[in-house]
């Protein structure tokens, strides 16, 4: 449906969530996992087919930053498909048979909301600190993973303001612990971001590599090569500090260390010839090629576990 190929408000996602769960209450049940700075809500969806005993989960997060809008469309278009397809598309039927998927798909909703209304180019969530005219940190610099080291700055008027301490902010505070909660049910985590067009996996925030760096790799090259052999779109691939920069307290080197061993951060469309403004022609090819990355390694994990 056109719905799906479009951006949309902070309000119409809540009120998607909403109809989303009404209309499918056997397949979906939303999660409140917390509330932004500004306390509006987290909601997390729950996508499972069956309860089948202990089944293994993916976690997908959008929206962490604010002007990254191809991200949020990906976690709608992802649940769609997965609703409009399942029991048809024989790859997203064996994965949702066999794993629960949950969805956030705006992390941080205050930055959200603040570029429909405010600007555009805005990254970083809306936390306001006593000390400083400048408002936000990056979501992305605010995880416990070599906190506020190279590639992060302690100045909160910073793009890449790490935030007072580890967690400081509400909104990676409730994706950390919900994950802490559910990390030995989630087996693969993935972080949905724009622009570039690159698979990347740990580490961003140190040049050693994963333990799994063969695997991971192997995964990322497996993903890439499918996107280009189908959309002819080049994504580039590999641990985040040799591919994109050295960049410290980011979710997906979070969640590895914690034990979740298959993390990965993608960056979706495009190059830069748009950017961040990729317009809303670009949604369907953008989401495909993210659905083809998602479906190939989520599968290859099924095939491990
Ligand atoms: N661990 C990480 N993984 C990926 C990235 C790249 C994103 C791209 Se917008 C960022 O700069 O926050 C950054 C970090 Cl810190
Ligand atoms: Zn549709
Ligand atoms: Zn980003
Ligand atoms: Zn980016």
């Amino acid at each position: 449906s056109t719905f799906y190929e479009r951006y949309h408000t902070l309000e119409d996602i809540y009120d998607w969530t909403n109809r989303t769960f009404q209309d499918n209450p056997s397949k979906i049940t939303v999660i409140l996992i917390g509330s932004s700075y500004e306390k509006r809500p987290l909601y997390a969806l729950k996508l499972s087919i069956n309860n089948r005993p202990n089944k293994k989960a993916i976690w997908i997060d959008c929206g962490i930053h604010a002007r990254e809008w191809i991200s949020p469309a990906f976690c709608l278009w992802f649940v769609h498909h997965s609703l409009s397809f399942y029991g048809q598309n024989q790859e997203i039927t064996n994965i949702l048979n066999n794993m629960d998927v949950y969805i956030l798909p705006v992390m941080n909703p205050d930055g959200y909301l603040y570029t429909w209304t405010t600007n555009r180019m805005w990254r970083k969530n809306r936390s306001v600190k006593k000390t400083s005219p400048c408002i936000g940190v990056d979501l992305n610099r605010n995880f416990d993973a070599n906190w506020c080291t190279e590639g992060a700055s302690s100045e909160p008027c910073s793009e890449i303001y790490c935030g007072a301490f580890p967690e400081s902010e509400p909104e990676a505070q409730a994706v950390a612990n919900f994950l802490r909660e559910h990390k030995d049910s989630v087996q693969l985590y993935l972080t949905i971001h724009s622009y570039s067009q690159m698979l990347l996996f740990p580490y961003s925030c140190t040049l050693d590599e994963a333990e799994n760096h063969k695997e991971l790799l192997e995964m990322a090259k497996e993903a890439a090569q499918k996107i280009r052999r189908h959309y002819r779109s080049q994504y580039r691939y590999g641990a985040g500090a040799k591919t994109i920069y050295l960049a410290p307290g980011g979710s997906d080197d979070w969640v590895y260390n914690l034990g979740i061993k298959y993390s990965f951060t993608f960056e979706l469309q495009d190059r830069g010839h748009y950017g961040f403004l990729l317009p809303p022609s670009e949604i369907s090819k953008a989401c495909n090629e993210a659905l083809i990355a998602v479906k190939t390694i989520a599968l290859k994990v099924l095939e491990k576990t």
